[in-house]
């Protein structure tokens, strides 16, 4: 219909006025006006054609109208993925129905299995059950070489945060280990927190005990001396390393790769990149080539050595004779970015696929990348307003007994603030969480909170990720997160290994719309409204109103002693 073409044409030349800031907005005229300016706008200068005129034909404004915030349709483009990216190896997300017997998994040595049994592991989860082979499968011609002769394939593994990640790779790279002759560090598994690495040496120690594996913690948490001493000792005038698994976090890692001349990654056989997606981020990415350079970093008389190792290149005759130690990478995430331009810094070689989302099929046409999300996990928005927010938290914590539970805001002050709040208000054991505090108060905070000593624990993102709080019944996240990968990681700290858990955003008005789709778009299963009735909270106003009065008189007396900025 011509009408709605003309209309249409309209809105085409609309959409593509330049959105720079001299320019000026054509309004929603009538075709007169359009085919007026049509028609001048061969021959006069486009900027004074374009001026809008009111109906007496005189100019309607000299002002230009600035900004370009009309909607536009943006056309939609199919994406294209890899074919290990879009066909992966399919991960169940569903826990509880997906549970196989720990004999039933191929490889494992007796060992293993009893010490499983002794932690109380009776069954893996599908991330495990298929992992584990894979990564077995990978070493089954040895230490020296992968399956056939070649240098062995990467896996990446891509599942919802609490499916138990960490015992897939530990497990099966433990195994390897085992039969290991002479020290060396072998393993190198890179985390971006200090509490994260913790807690996966801790699983790696669990493993390891009563074998001669070492386990060594290279994060900053002790000094660099005593990392030293940790990693290697001078024997017979020579350096020996006392490290077979090394964990490490980026920047300390680093460190010693320049500034420790007795830390050798020559016969790394295992770069394990837990949180994966974050480790790629920007500020983490020279590591990478720092560790690169160390692998392949012939000292000078190893030119005769066996293990002579070169960087990959074109298969030859004389790159496959001697055999060399392959270095295989192992990356785990709960979000790991479907991009190929961000997976392409990590120079994957031949790379596997283990996933629990179907996003990258071919008939595929989101444009957003769909991550995964616990089966237990119960998603609620709260609608509110900014003054309704700490009665609201107040409201779950001391009626709706939603404890124990983690709630996030957007910043430390923020966290600060409604810490003093809830704590000035009374009636419920709270405790803070973020950079503030060092290390050990971190991990006795953690500790407090596990242990039900403590049912509310306010936290920025520090704890967002990887960190398995066990027990933790409710999300809360105070300030709605802005990035979804924000959103899945602090949600995941509930619903973890098959157990079910639920998590509430407090939405304000302007918010909703952008972050509910944020969410549907990321491949939630639902999110429902959860609405507090202003009723609900109207016996604890007056006592709320009075506890502000007093936190405005702490944070002033905290201010002029100078104890906060
Ligand atoms: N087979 C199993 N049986 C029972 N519990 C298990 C099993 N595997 C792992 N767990 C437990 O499940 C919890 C979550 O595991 P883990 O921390 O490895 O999850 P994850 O996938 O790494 O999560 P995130 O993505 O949040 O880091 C841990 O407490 C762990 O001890």
């Amino acid at each position: 219909n011509t009408a709605d073409e003309d209309d249409e044409e309209q809105r085409k030349r609309k959409r593509e006025e330049p959105e720079t800031e001299g320019s000026v907005e054509i309004p929603e005229t009538s075709e007169s006006v359009l085919e007026e300016s049509k028609k001048t706008e061969e021959s006069v200068d486009p900027q004074i054609s374009q001026e809008p005129k009111a109906e007496d034909g005189s100019s309607q404004t000299t002002f230009h109208i600035l900004g370009g915030f009309e909607e536009k349709t943006v056309q939609k483009v199919k994406r294209v993925l890899p074919q290990w990216l879009a066909q992966p190896d399919v991960i169940q997300r569903d826990i509880k129905n997906n549970l196989i017997p720990i004999s039933e998994v191929p490889g494992i040595c007796l060992t293993l299995l009893k010490k499983l049994e002794a932690n109380g592991i009776q069954s893996f989860f599908p991330v495990q059950a298929e992992v584990i082979p894979a990564i077995l499968e990978s070493v089954s011609s040895g230490l020296l070489l992968g399956p056939g002769g070649y240098r062995p394939r990467d896996i990446c593994v891509s599942a919802p945060t609490g499916s138990g990640k960490t015992l897939a790779f530990v497990i099966p790279v433990v195994q390897v280990l085992s039969k290991r002759v002479v020290c060396e560090v072998r393993v190198l598994a890179v985390l971006p927190t200090k509490e994260l690495a913790q807690q996966v040496s801790k699983v790696f120690s669990t493993y390891t005990e009563g074998t001669s594996l070492k386990v060594v913690m290279i994060t900053g948490q002790k000094s660099f001396a005593a990392e030293q001493t940790a990693l290697s000792e001078i024997r017979g005038g020579v350096s020996h390393s006392l490290a077979d698994i090394v964990v490490a976090t980026p920047g300390r890692l680093v460190d010693h790769i320049n500034k420790n001349s007795n830390f050798s990654l020559q016969h790394l056989r295992f770069l394990i990149i837990d949180e994966a997606d974050r480790m790629i981020d920007g500020m983490h990415q020279s590591w990478l080539t720092q560790v690169t350079k160390a692998v392949y970093r012939n000292p000078g008389d190893t030119q005769t050595s066996v293990f002579r190792r070169i960087l990959p290149g074109p298969i030859t005759v004389a790159s496959l004779s001697p055999p060399q130690i392959p270095l295989q990478k192992l990356l785990f995430s709960a979000t790991l970015t479907q991009n190929p331009e961000k997976l392409q810094l990590l120079d994957l070689h031949q790379p596997r696929l283990f996933s629990s989302t179907h996003s990258g099929t071919e008939t595929s046409t989101q444009s957003q990348e769909a991550f995964n999300f616990p089966q237990g996990l119960a998603e609620y928005y709260v609608p509110c307003t900014l003054s309704k927010k700490p009665l609201i938290i107040l409201h779950f914590l001391l009626r709706l007994k939603f404890s124990p539970a983690l709630c996030f805001t957007n910043s430390r002050e923020a966290a600060h603030r409604l810490y003093l709040l809830v704590k000035l208000f009374g009636g419920v054991e709270v405790a803070e969480f973020s950079s503030k505090l060092n290390p050990s108060e971190r991990q006795k905070t953690l500790k407090d909170f596990e242990q039900g000593k403590i049912p509310l624990l306010i936290s920025t993102d520090a704890a967002a990720r990887g960190i398995d709080i066990n027990g933790v019944k409710c999300v809360i996240n105070y300030d709605a997160p802005q990035y979804i990968r924000t959103y899945i990681h602090r949600v995941g700290r509930t619903a973890r290994a098959g157990k079910a858990g639920s998590a509430f955003t407090f939405l304000l008005e302007v918010q909703e719309k952008c972050f509910l789709q944020m969410v549907r778009d990321a491949g939630s299963p639902g999110i429902q409204r959860h609405f507090v009735k202003p009723q609900a909270l109207r016996s604890m106003e007056t006592h709320y109103e009075q506890t502000l009065a007093e936190l405005g008189k702490v944070v002033k007396e905290t201010v002029d002693k100078g104890i906060v900025e």
